[in-house]
C-alpha cells in the first residue's frame, strides 16, 4: 500500500504510541517566543511551510536564528540554508544573544565585541577562551553554545548552485546524522536556484510547493524568510502578505504567515501624538502580525523588543495595545 495512504484508526494508533513513548519526537517545534508560541496553537508543526516577511532590516534573519537555536537548545536539529550570510558571522550573532540572554544587565556582549574576538582584531591573545572571557558572561556564552553547536548544521548557500535538490540531500544528511529530521531555515526563499527560462512567479510557486512538498516528506516544519516586492519596501506602506514576491503562491502554500513591522512605523498617529509612549521607543519594538495561521487565530499582532546590539529580540514580548494602521504615519 502507498505510505501516503492511511486509515484514521492508524493515525489514532501512531498518536497514541507517540504519546506513551517518551523518547518519540514531538510533532510541535516551539519557537523561543512564548506568545508566538500560543498563537500558533503550540509552536511550529511539522509538514509545514512557515513565511516569514518584513520590513527591511527588521530583523527577519535575527529572528530565524533565534527559533533555530531554540530548537537546537532543546536538543532537536536544525539545518539552516543561508544565501546571506557566512556562517561564522550567524555565530557570532549567536554568542552575542546568548550572552545577553543569561546577563541581568541591560548592556551585554555585543556582536561587535564577538566579531572583534572571532576576527583577532580586539587587541588580545589566545584562542576564543581567552579572547570572550575577558567579557563579562563571555565564558558562559560560548560555553552553551558549545554545548548545542552539535545541532546546527549551516548551509552556506547560492543562488546559482543551491536547488531545492541540494537543499533536501542536507536535509537527509542531518537526518542520517542526527536520526530525526532537522527544523529547516531558509534565509532567504526567493534566492534559491530554479531553471532560468522559467518567470520570477513560476520560480517561486515552485519553491514554495517544493518547500511544503520537503516538510511533509521529511515531517519537520520550514520556515522560509521571504523578500518584499517593490511596493512592500515603498515608503508609506506597511507591509502585508500581498507584498511578498511572488505573493500569490507564496500565500497559497504557506500555512502560517509571519510579517515584522517598525511599530513607529504602523501605530495610529494618536497614539505618537497622546499616547503614554512616544515614537523614540516605538521604534525600538517590532510587531509581528500573523497574517495566516492554518492551526490558529488569525491577524493576532504581538510585539517584541529590539536587541539588535546583541544579535537579538527580547524573547517575552507582548501583546499589541495600540490600534494599528495600514499607512505609515510618517515618512522620512
Ligand atoms: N552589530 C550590530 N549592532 C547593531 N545593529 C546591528 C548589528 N548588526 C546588524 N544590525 C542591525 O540589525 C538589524 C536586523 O538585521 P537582520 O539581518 O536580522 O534583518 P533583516 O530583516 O533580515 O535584514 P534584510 O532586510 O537586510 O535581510 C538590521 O537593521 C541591522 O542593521
Amino acid at each position: 500500500m502507498d505510505p501516503k495512504l492511511s486509515a484514521a484508526s492508524d493515525v489514532l494508533e501512531r498518536v497514541d504510541r507517540r504519546l506513551l513513548d517518551p523518547e518519540a519526537a514531538a510533532d510541535l517545534w516551539q519557537t523561543g517566543f512564548p506568545l508566538l508560541d500560543e498563537e500558533l496553537g503550540g509552536g511550529l508543526r511539522a509538514g509545514t511551510l512557515n513565511l516569514l516577511a518584513g520590513a527591511q532590516g527588521e530583523g527577519k534573519t535575527t529572528f530565524a536564528l533565534q527559533m533555530a537555536r531554540q530548537s537546537a537548545r532543546a536538543g532537536r536539529p536544525v539545518l539552516f540554508v543561508s544565501f546571506e550570510l557566512e556562517a561564522e558571522t550567524l555565530l557570532q550573532k549567536m554568542v552575542s544573544a546568548e550572552a545577553a540572554e543569561r546577563s541581568a544587565r541591560p548592556t551585554s556582549l555585543t556582536v561587535r565585541e564577538v566579531r572583534a574576538a572571532f576576527e583577532a582584531t580586539d587587541a588580545a591573545g589566545g584562542g576564543l577562551p581567552e579572547r570572550l572571557g575577558r567579557h563579562a558572561g563571555g565564558i558562559d556564552a560560548l560555553t552553551a553554545v558549545t554545548h548545542w553547536a552539535p545541532q546546527l548544521y549551516i548551509h552556506r548557500s547560492t543562488s546559482t548552485h543551491t536547488t531545492l535538490d541540494v537543499i533536501a540531500g542536507a536535509m537527509k544528511d542531518v537526518l542520517a546524522e542526527q536520526g530525526v529530521p532537522p527544523l529547516v531555515v531558509i534565509d532567504y526563499l526567493q534566492k534559491i536556484s530554479m531553471p532560468d527560462h522559467l518567470s520570477e512567479e513560476e520560480q517561486v510557486t515552485r519553491v514554495a510547493a517544493g518547500l511544503k512538498d520537503l516538510g511533509i516528506e521529511f515531517q519537520c516544519p520550514v520556515i522560509a524568510i521571504s523578500a518584499s516586492d517593490r511596493a512592500g519596501l515603498e515608503p508609506g506602506t506597511r507591509m502585508r502578505a500581498r507584498n511578498m514576491r511572488g505573493s500569490t503562491s507564496l500565500a497559497y502554500e504557506a500555512d502560517v504567515v509571519l510579517i515584522l513591522s517598525n511599530k513607529a512605523d504602523v501605530v495610529a498617529r494618536h497614539h505618537l501624538m497622546y499616547g503614554s509612549n512616544n515614537g523614540g521607543t516605538y521604534k525600538d519594538w517590532s510587531v509581528m502580525t500573523i497574517e495566516k495561521n492554518r492551526s490558529g487565530r488569525t491577524g493576532g499582532e504581538v510585539e517584541f523588543r529590539k536587541q539588535f546590539e546583541c544579535g537579538r529580540f527580547i524573547a517575552e514580548g507582548q501583546f499589541v495595545a495600540e490600534k494599528l494602521v495600514d499607512e505609515r504615519v510618517y515618512t522620512e
